[in-house]
């Protein structure tokens, strides 16, 4: 589904964020990324999600190379991915059914579609209930999943995720990771970015670890040392 075959990233500045990434996640696989502060992670996540390009190397989503992905060509690529992001970017003016629907209003859905969708979306993350309120009504819990319900809408097969848990406690944590889980039980595959290694110890999926741009280590969760 997602994979990287020596992948570098330089930037502009000329700091090489990534260096000689290789790893494969499969469809349906669910995934933590995590290493220190700078290691690379949300690099990684943009190039997938072409908010970036490699420097060298290939990404390839469903076996096709992103190097070849024209900027008219990235919001088709783009649909097969829902974001998550910490601070869940959501429109504080708008209520959450707007927010949730935003993706299909984009993609020009009729009305009654969107309307479908958005509730089923909802459903998903316990929050039909909420639909006509603002943002800033919501616990930092609920904003989160209205994030995930706005990711989830357009039923990508790709989720990824930096740092979804950040501000939550670590009962909010979970809460939320179970909605990972979920996602991924219909063939969902998902790659989470955290720094949160007791909630990957507790988790016990497969990590992958970056460790100054080089991915360190591919497997269950490496000594919290790091
Ligand atoms: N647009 C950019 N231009 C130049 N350097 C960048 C850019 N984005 C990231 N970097 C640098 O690349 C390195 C990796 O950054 P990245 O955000 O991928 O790390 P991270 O592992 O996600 O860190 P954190 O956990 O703190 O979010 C950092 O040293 C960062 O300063």
């Amino acid at each position: 589904m997602i994979r990287f075959d020596n992948v570098d990233k330089v930037y502009g500045s000329g700091h090489h964020a990534l260096k000689n990434v290789s790893f494969h996640l499969k469809k349906g696989e669910m995934a933590f990324l995590t290493g220190h502060s700078g290691a690379g992670k949300s690099t990684l996540l943009k190039l997938i999600a072409l908010l970036e390009r490699p420097t060298n190397g290939n990404v390839f989503i469903n076996g096709h190379s992103l190097n070849t992905v024209t900027r008219r060509h990235i919001p088709y690529v783009r649909r097969d991915i829902g974001i998550i992001f910490q601070d869940h970017r959501l429109l504080t003016d708008r209520p959450v059914f707007d927010n949730v629907a935003l993706p299909m209003v984009i993609e020009g859905y009729s009305h009654q579609e969107i309307r479908r969708r958005v509730a089923a979306a909802l459903d998903k993350v316990g929050l039909l209930d909420k639909a006509r309120l603002l943002p800033s009504m919501l616990s930092g819990g609920e904003q989160q999943r209205v994030g995930i319900a706005r990711a989830v809408v357009n039923k990508p097969p790709i989720i990824l995720a930096d740092e979804p848990t950040g501000n939550l406690d670590p009962a909010l944590s979970m809460e939320i990771l179970r909605l990972f889980e979920e996602f991924n039980r219909v063939d969902v595959a998902v790659l989470i970015a955290t720094h949160d290694l007791g909630l990957i110890a507790r988790m016990r999926y497969r990590t992958l670890t970056l460790r100054e741009g080089q991915m360190f280590n591919d497997g269950l969760a490496a000594e919290p040392s790091l």
